[in-house]
């Protein structure tokens, strides 16, 4: 599958799921977060198990110390972002959604411009803010505490309106030059601004992030089948899912959907922040840096 194929499909899914949510009945935050929660951490997770392949790539890592080395040193990273965040929960929030506009700039074709990229991965986190700011503040006081909460989603909310009309700008116009681009990125926005903000992410992390730097992955290490990638998945999958029940099972007090909130995503800015130490090189340099 192309990166072009895979851009279409994201947006016809997109299309279906705005218009199934908008047709059914709401679920409340509780069993959205019981229903979505293990898609995120078994369809969109995984994409950074691959971060062996390219490390593999760029640094000499032959032998098992230094292989060992490299796992401690990823996990280590990880840890300290998780501390930091509980001594500054609202610095570390604002931080988290900042790096990861950066980090979601990188899903647009290979030769987009700069400032395309920089309205693409901004517009995924602004856009639930659209219509959904309720809801997202919900979330970001099980992350932050209302203080901080507040504080973020009244200055993004203000934010997002006119980053909407600039996408929504930007996508008319590629429509005629190049319409792939301007659709995927309408799709994108509307799923993300018409949807309720913890399904919107769900299906851009799981089938547009996720997805496509698994073929990115696929075309950097040159492997012909999809299965054979998704091998060198299991073992990092293992250790993920093992830490989810283990925290599952030992955080309580909060509700549910607190404590799943706290796992996804505090949990995704500690593994991002090494993840992006490993990807962004590579990216930047169009994914040719120690290409196989
Ligand atoms: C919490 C939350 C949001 C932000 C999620 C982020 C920022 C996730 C980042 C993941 C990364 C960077 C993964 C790397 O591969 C939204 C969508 C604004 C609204 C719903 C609640
Ligand atoms: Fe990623």
């Amino acid at each position: 599958m192309s990166l072009k194929t895979q851009g279409i499909l994201f947006s016809v899914l997109a299309w279906c799921v705005i218009a199934l949510s908008n047709l059914l009945p709401t679920l409340n935050i509780h069993y959205q977060f019981i229903i979505l929660a293990p898609v995120i951490l078994l369809l969109g997770v995984p994409h950074g198990a691959f971060d062996t392949i390219f490390i593999r790539q760029t640094i000499n890592i032959k032998t098992l110390t230094r292989q060992i080395f490299v796992v401690f040193l990823y996990l280590l990273i990880a840890a300290i972002v998780v501390y930091i965040w509980w001594l500054f929960p609202g610095f570390a929030l604002a931080i988290f959604l900042l790096i990861s506009a950066i980090h979601f700039s990188g899903d647009p074709e290979n030769n987009v411009p700069k400032w395309f990229r920089l309205l693409y991965g901004c517009a995924v986190i602004l856009s639930p803010f659209v219509f959904y700011s309720r809801d997202v503040l919900e979330i970001f006081i099980f992350l932050s505490g209302i203080k901080a909460a507040t504080l973020l989603v009244n200055y993004l909310e203000w934010l997002s309106f006119p980053w909407l009309g600039m996408s929504l700008l930007a996508g008319l116009f590629y429509f005629r030059t190049n319409f792939i681009r301007g659709f995927e990125l309408i799709s994108m926005v509307s799923l993300l601004t018409f949807t309720p903000p913890l399904l919107g992410f769900t299906i851009y992390f799981c089938f547009m992030h996720s997805a496509r730097h698994i073929l990115r992955t696929r075309d950097y290490a040159n492997i012909k089948s999809l299965s054979i990638l998704m091998k060198t998945t299991l073992l990092p999958m293992i250790v993920v899912v093992a830490f989810a029940l283990i925290f599952m099972a030992l955080s309580t007090g909060e509700s549910v959907e607190a404590r799943l909130a706290q796992l996804l995503f505090i949990g995704l800015a500690g593994l991002t922040v090494p993840h992006m130490l490993v990807i962004e090189r590579i990216r930047f340099s169009g994914w040719k840096l120690g290409k196989l």
